[in-house]
């Protein structure tokens, strides 16, 4: 059908505040906001971080006249020479001159260690200024650190942030933190990790990221599955065969060898990006859009998965891996894994499809029950095969309307910190009940007991992979690929 057909996508308004999708829980919050990016001499900071500041700030959710950013790290660096090494990566373009200089402006820079405390009483005294100079009206002290450092420096920061740079309780607001993944390197580690963050933070003021819950269509799942009636009967077992979480890049580690070979593929993709495209694509309906009811039904997803046997893997490494000069000899680090999971999907409801026919087929159904989105009165679903003029077959869906301009993962998921919405990171028993899954075949690969398999650069990576997938019941349907 989709193959031959065209899809129409009825788009329902998307207001500002976005309460389609949310529960309109997070009131908006003035007052002095204060963004810190730590590590901010770094890769992910000027590559990421900064370039989604900067967009938010040009789409008017960063008010000049509340946010003040500081960069930290050990660098020693003048506020002009952070802001020159992040100019590069922000959009280019005569119209965007002005914003980009009066962005710039708003970063202030101070360097200092992660682990003593000269350098976070020098930060806290900047925020304080910052936020004396802006509250001469109305008083808050919103403070979000947003760690874009090794997970090795998360304790010894947090413990410093904890003690030095806290948000000044006689002005209310928060302190909330940011940490990148990844989050450990197996059930042990992750564990200690968080008892070491939890022992200083509370659970809703830990924003573990992960960039995939911010891309705009891993964002519309839960909407297109349960905004959909035509969905609802037909997501379970009775009626799908499989599901395929794939990701591809047609590149290689390209300077990341170093790192990526401390982690392999399970670990930098699959443990985190795809088991939470896997939770979203499982999970049952939340009784509403809170975070907590959506990430415990998460969490029943995680704790369903069937351990994973040998004969449900196929790892692999490709050829010219090891040319890295980081990357050691006799590495057997995967860059390559087919790993099936076996979950235990529970029965869905039946639901029954309403036909009217008029100059073409049209299959309209019955209303959602338990309408979380609040979208009801902008109509039904409806499934038309179109006879005449221009013979067409479409759907309407009820989606999100993705905005005109299409938000990076990282500018929403810093907009959430922000509001104080968790519904997009991840929770503490949620990361545990992941590692869980992929601990015991991640300490069998690193102790050398599960090998990778050679692949050519530019493959389909190795055809083990896809017999793996027809043992397991994937039927190709667009004819299979030649694997070079
Ligand atoms: N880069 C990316 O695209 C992505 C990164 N991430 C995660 O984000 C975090 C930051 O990544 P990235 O910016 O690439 O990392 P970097 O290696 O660039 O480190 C960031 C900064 O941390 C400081 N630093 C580096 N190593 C150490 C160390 N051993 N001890 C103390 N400080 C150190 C350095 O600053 P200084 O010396 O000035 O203090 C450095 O500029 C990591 O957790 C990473 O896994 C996640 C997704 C993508
Ligand atoms: O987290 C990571 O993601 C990127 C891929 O992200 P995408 O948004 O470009 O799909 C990946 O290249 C990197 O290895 C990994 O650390």
């Amino acid at each position: 059908m989709a193959a031959s057909g065209e899809w129409h996508c009825e788009k329902r308004p998307f207001s500002k505040n976005e309460s389609f999708a949310r529960d309109n829980e997070n009131v908006p919050e003035t007052g002095c906001l204060s963004i810190i990016v730590l590590g901010a001499s770094g890769d992910l900071a000027k590559k990421k971080t900064f370039p989604a500041l900067f967009n938010l700030y040009r789409q008017g959710f960063l008010q000049s006249n509340e946010v003040h950013i500081f960069g930290y790290s050990r660098t020693k660096l003048s506020d002009d020479d952070l802001r020159d090494r992040i100019r590069g990566y922000l959009p280019q373009g005569k119209e965007l001159t002005n914003d980009v200089s009066d962005f710039l402006q708003l970063i202030k820079y101070v360097s200092g260690s992660y682990d003593a405390p000269e350098g976070f009483q020098e930060l806290d005294k900047a925020i304080s200024e910052h936020e004396i100079s802006k509250n001469s009206t109305e008083g808050s002290s919103r403070r979000l650190f947003y760690l874009a450092l090794p997970p090795s420096v998360y304790p010894q920061v947090c413990k410093m942030i904890k003690s030095y740079c806290m948000n000044k309780s006689d002005l209310g607001g928060w302190t909330r933190i940011v940490v990148e993944k990844p989050f450990g390197k197996d059930l042990a580690s992750a564990e200690e990790l968080s008892s070491q963050i939890g022992e200083l933070f509370d659970e809703p003021q830990i924003y573990r990221i992960d960039h995939y819950l911010g891309k705009e269509l891993v964002q519309n799942l839960l909407v297109l599955r349960f905004a959909n009636r035509f969905f609802l009967p037909l997501w379970n077992r009775d009626n799908i065969a499989n599901v395929q979480i794939v990701f591809r890049e047609d590149f290689g580690t390209e300077g990341r060898g170093g790192y990526f070979d401390q982690y392999g593929i399970i670990r930098d993709i699959i443990q985190n990006h795809l088991l939470q495209v896997l939770c979203l694509v499982a999970m049952e309906k939340p009784v509403s859009l809170k975070p907590e009811h959506i990430r415990d039904e998460k969490v029943k997803v995680l704790q369903s998965v069937v351990p994973i046997k040998d004969e449900e893997v196929v790892l692999g490494q490709y050829q010219g891996y090891k040319d890295d000069p980081t990357v050691p000899n006799d590495s057997n680090t995967p860059t390559f894994a087919t790993v099936i999971y076996v979950y235990t999907m529970k029965d869905g409801k039946a639901g029954k499809a309403l036909n009217s026919r008029k100059a073409e087929i049209r299959v309209q159904f019955k209303d959602v029950p338990g309408d979380i989105f609040k979208c009801q009165k902008q109509g039904r679903n409806e499934f038309v095969i179109r006879l005449q003029p221009s013979e067409a077959i479409y759907m309407k869906l009820t989606a999100t309307l993705p905005r005109v301009v299409i938000p990076e993962a990282y500018e929403r998921l810093i907009l959430d910190t922000i509001k104080g919405d968790q519904q997009h990171f991840v929770r503490r028993d949620e990361l545990k009940a992941a590692w869980e899954i992929f601990t015991p075949l991640l300490h069998r690969i690193d102790q050398g007991e599960f090998k990778s398999l050679p692949y050519k650069p530019g493959s389909r990576g190795p055809v083990e992979a896809d017999e793996l997938l027809e043992r397991a019941g994937y039927v190709q349907t667009h004819g299979k690929e030649k694997n070079p």
